[in-house]
């Protein structure tokens, strides 16, 4: 494989990589050039939204190609373009081979959600003091259980007995929370999400740890249920509120994570016509909110 090594300005990215694409890019990726520099920009955005820009003010393109040729060609048809203006080639060099999968593998270890309690991916032996056991490999939907918002969720569950009891699982991404629901005695779990890949991942990941969920896209969640859980980001949270505060039952529970610090109050606001959240928990910056429904 070889990469060819572009710097764009921001107002060029788009065009850039739809034409790399169209050359047989087998992938672009965009970087700030002035990563790890004073002159380092932060981009903000939310899955799900628009992204705030294309790129960076100086943007490094990287464009993998199976054949050097395709990658000199590339180059050579690009830079007389006029969208070519203000971008210029760094250079084509061969990118190295590399065991990608153990390469992978080697960056996700067992997560320690509580002594006993773990997420192990498939290649790791679960640790001897572990009780509860989740086997989850990294994939295309949001949850390994690497992530403080996932983490803190999985604390909530594992300090309580759900025996018995009907849980949703409201943006089930990998559906790490529901099947931790299921290994802490729920009886029966509902997990939804917008995304289909998501619940395609949940149905995988639940057979794999040979728990039996309900999944489906968000119409699925009917009815009440002991405890709500959305690990999902403020904004949503706040559209949803009178969403998921109606699926939870008198005497329930529900527990948001996704949210950062400052935007405690906003979500108590958004929540207060029905219930009143509280700060349960926080971890780098993100913190756990949590309410319980009058009996
Ligand atoms: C941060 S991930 C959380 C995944 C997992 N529950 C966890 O705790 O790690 C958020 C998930 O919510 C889903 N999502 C976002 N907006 C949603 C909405 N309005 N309704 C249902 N799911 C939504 C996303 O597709 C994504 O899979």
């Amino acid at each position: 494989m070889f990469e060819l090594v572009l710097m764009a300005p921001e107002w060029r990215i788009e065009e850039l990589s739809d034409a790399l694409e169209a050359l047989d890019a087998l992938s672009v990726s965009v970087e700030d050039a002035d990563a790890q520099t004073p002159a380092e920009q932060a981009l903000f955005g939310e899955p799900g939204m628009p992204a705030p820009k294309a790129g960076w003010q100086r943007s490094r393109v990287v464009a993998l190609f199976e054949q050097e040729a395709q990658a000199r060609e590339a180059v050579e048809l690009l830079a007389p373009q006029d969208f070519f203006e203000g971008c210029e080639s760094v250079g084509v060099r061969p990118v190295a081979e590399q065991d990608w999968v153990r390469l992978t593998q080697s960056q996700f270890a067992p997560v320690e959600i509580t002594p006993t309690f773990w997420i192990v991916p498939s290649w790791h032996e679960p640790p001897a003091a572990a009780e509860q056991v989740i086997r989850l490999d990294p994939g295309l939907a949001f949850g390994t259980g690497t992530h403080p918002t996932t983490r803190m969720c999985l604390r909530w569950i594992a300090q309580r007995d759900l025996s018995a009891q009907r849980v949703l699982d409201y943006g089930c991404g990998s559906g790490i929370l529901a099947i931790g629901a299921a290994k802490h005695g729920a009886a029966e779990i509902v997990a939804v999400d917008i995304d289909p890949a998501a619940v395609e991942s949940t149905q995988i990941n639940a057979a794999n740890n040979h728990v039996s969920l309900l999944t489906g896209l968000p119409e699925a969640a009917t009815g009440v249920f002991n405890l709500v859980l959305a690990n999902i980001l403020a904004t949503p949270l706040k559209m949803l509120a009178p969403l998921l505060c109606a699926h939870v039952q008198a005497g329930g529970h529900l527990v948001l994570a996704g949210i950062l610090e400052p935007q405690a109050d906003e979500l108590k606001a958004a929540y207060a016509p029905w219930l009143a959240l509280e700060v349960t928990d926080s971890e780098e910056g993100w913190i756990l909110m949590t309410a319980r429904a009058a009996d």
